[in-house]
């Protein structure tokens, strides 16, 4: 039994994930030149290594984050990889007007939209829950909220151009492991919610592929710094993430998984035996570093 689940089930996971998931084999970089594309948590990380992905593959962008100076580098960079244009709107996700002003400014500079990328995220610990309900209420609001009436005001467009909207979301937004409680019930909203934005535009023959993105660990200076002193795993890179999210979207896959081994084995292990999951996951864990707030 031992032996079946360390071995067995995650190879025939990974078999199974590279069966469903593989996208190298269509995918061509030439298929986002000339695309209109917003990315949203572009200043930093995983956001910030696609947009130099989609400059280099001669992109439209407008990158979205709060920090002026962080975009306006770049920007100035996704100019240089390549990119057709590129600008950016600052301003953060937990004001409601913001949606709307960053597609009001897509249609007046493009008269268009081809993909939306839906990846900004709100400072969160990685600790335990300490009963703040309302750092949950604005949590939401910018980790769920705003995805939601980005894709609203983008959907017009979309319909229009037949794009796409991709969602950067977490195995935390299917499994829920200890220390990410807030984090963890927004990615479990995108999921419910663009799951079932998706049957609606399929039944309504509306051809927008939505794309949601599970991720494991990653190596962002925000996830390192919150995690390492408490995971011990390695995390995959940023800059291969990014590629992976952006070829998932541009096939219009269901689902992006990556790193797929890691992720793949986790969810197959989780509907076979979740209790079992869940004390592999706490035993994993250096809880004794866990900080307190
Ligand atoms: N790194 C990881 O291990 C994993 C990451 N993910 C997901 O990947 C995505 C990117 O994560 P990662 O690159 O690590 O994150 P980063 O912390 O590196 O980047 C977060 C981005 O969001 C922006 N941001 C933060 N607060 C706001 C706000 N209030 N309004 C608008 N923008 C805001 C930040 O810019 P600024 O501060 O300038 O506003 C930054 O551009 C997220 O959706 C995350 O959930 C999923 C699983 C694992
Ligand atoms: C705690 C991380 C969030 C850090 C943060 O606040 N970022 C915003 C900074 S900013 O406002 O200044 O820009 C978490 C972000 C991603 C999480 C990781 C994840 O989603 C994958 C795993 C899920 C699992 O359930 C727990 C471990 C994870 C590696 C998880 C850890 C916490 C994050 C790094």
């Amino acid at each position: 039994m031992g032996l079946l689940l360390k071995v067995f089930i995650p190879l025939l996971g990974a078999a199974l994930a590279f069966y469903f998931y593989s996208a190298s084999e269509n995918f061509n970089e030439e298929m986002l030149r000339g695309k209109r594309v917003i990315v949203t948590g572009a200043s930093s990380g995983i956001g910030e290594q696609m947009a130099y992905h989609l400059a280099r593959m001669e992109a439209h962008l407008l990158l979205t984050a709060r920090t002026e100076a962080k975009l306006q580098k770049v920007v100035k960079r996704c100019l240089e990889l390549g990119a057709a244009s590129a600008r950016y709107v600052s301003g953060s996700m937990d004001s409601p007007t913001l949606p709307e002003e960053l597609l009001r400014e897509a249609e007046n500079t493009w008269g268009g939209l081809d993909m939306l990328i839906l990846n900004h995220i709100g400072q969160s610990g990685f600790t335990y829950f300490n009963g703040d309900v309302e750092h949950v209420r604005k949590l939401m609001e910018i980790n769920f909220v705003s995805y939601v009436a980005l894709a609203t005001a983008a959907l017009p467009m979309l319909k229009e151009s037949e794009g796409s909207i991709i969602v950067v979301s977490s195995i935390a937004g299917r499994i829920g492991g200890p220390f990410t409680a807030p984090y963890s019930a927004t990615k479990f909203a995108l999921d419910g919610f663009f799951s079932s934005l998706r049957q609606e535009l399929i039944i309504d023959k509306v051809n927008v592929s939505i794309t949601l993105c599970i991720l494991g660990y990653i190596d962002t200076e925000s996830a390192v710094r919150a995690v390492s002193h408490v995971i011990p795993d390695a995390p995959a890179p940023k800059e291969e993430c990014a590629l992976e999210i952006i070829r998932g979207g541009a096939l219009r896959q269901r689902e992006v998984r990556y790193p797929p081994r890691a992720v793949g084995s986790m969810l197959l292990i989780r509907s076979l035996a979740p209790e079992f999951l869940d004390s592999i996951i706490r035993s994993s864990y250096h809880v004794e570093n866990v900080r307190r707030t």
